[in-house]
């Protein structure tokens, strides 16, 4: 851990286009570099919304986003995307793989959107190639299917291949949302275990999002969303629990 701020958040508020009230409003949030992070709470209570700010999807009507050092609320869209692409590994319940693509494609592909993954992994003196070969095996991704495309795997297949995709190179943060959700029980476990030791092994921080907290475990910290976001009523006495709340 190298004791830099990953996420900082300052009095944020955000409505979606045509809401008079906001979906969520967070007074201030840190995460830092190395952390792993469960985010819980019921439907609707900003989950999704959250992991789109952080990601840049959206920006804020007031505050601040800062990821990685960048205040990303204050780029142009397409900066956002230059600097998604760069810093953020994204694991989202549609997993967005290219259909025409083979899986080893789909997982070096990342790298041709990122410049400093690209020098990430000259720096770790490892090809785009070798590295995805690398993620996929971690992954327990049988060989046979790295020339295949996409659509020929099951949707636990396609889920590891989104994660491949989003750690090669060693992006700052990895933000997944609900990805273990078409898992069994074995089998998300496992996974789980996975996505720890490679987010550790990068010194990726980790931003999960999910309904099921009986996951909340294998994380060092956990955020009730709900009680930390000003925008939904909440009864709960702490938002953040953990290592280093
Ligand atoms: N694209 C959108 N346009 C308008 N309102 C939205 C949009 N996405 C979410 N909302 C609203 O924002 C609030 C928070 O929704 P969000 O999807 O972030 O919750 P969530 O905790 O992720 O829920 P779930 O667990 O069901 O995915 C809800 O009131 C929802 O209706």
């Amino acid at each position: 851990m190298t004791g830099k701020v990953i996420i900082d958040l300052k009095q944020l508020s955000f409505a979606w286009p045509g809401q008079a009230k906001p979906a969520l409003s967070i007074d201030a949030f840190r995460l830092n570099a190395g952390e792993r992070l469960f985010v819980y709470g019921p439907s609707g209570c900003g989950k999704s919304t959250l992991l789109s700010l952080l990601a840049g999807v959206v920006v804020p009507q007031q505050g601040v986003v800062e990821i990685a050092g960048q205040r990303i609320e204050k780029l142009s869209a397409a900066k956002r995307d230059h600097f998604r692409a760069d810093h953020i590994g994204l694991v989202f319940q549609q997993f967005n793989l290219l259909p025409y693509l083979n899986v080893l494609d789909n997982v070096t592909l990342a790298c041709d959107f990122s410049h400093q993954r690209v020098t990430n992994l000259k720096q770790a003196q490892v090809s785009a190639l070798d590295e995805a070969k690398r993620l996929l095996s971690r992954l327990l991704l049988p060989e046979s299917l790295w020339t295949k495309s996409v659509m020929n795997l099951s949707i636990g297949q396609q889920q590891r291949v989104a994660v491949a995709r989003a750690l090669i190179g060693a992006p700052d943060l990895i933000i997944a949302d609900e990805p273990t959700s078409a898992l069994d029980r074995e089998s998300r476990d496992q996974f789980l275990q996975l996505l720890m030791a490679e987010t550790e092994q990068s010194g990726s921080s980790l931003v999960f999002v999910s309904h099921d907290d009986s996951l909340k475990s294998h994380f060092d910290r956990h955020l009730h969303l709900p009680t930390l976001n000003q925008a939904v009523s909440t009864v709960e006495p702490s938002a953040v629990e953990g290592a280093n709340p």
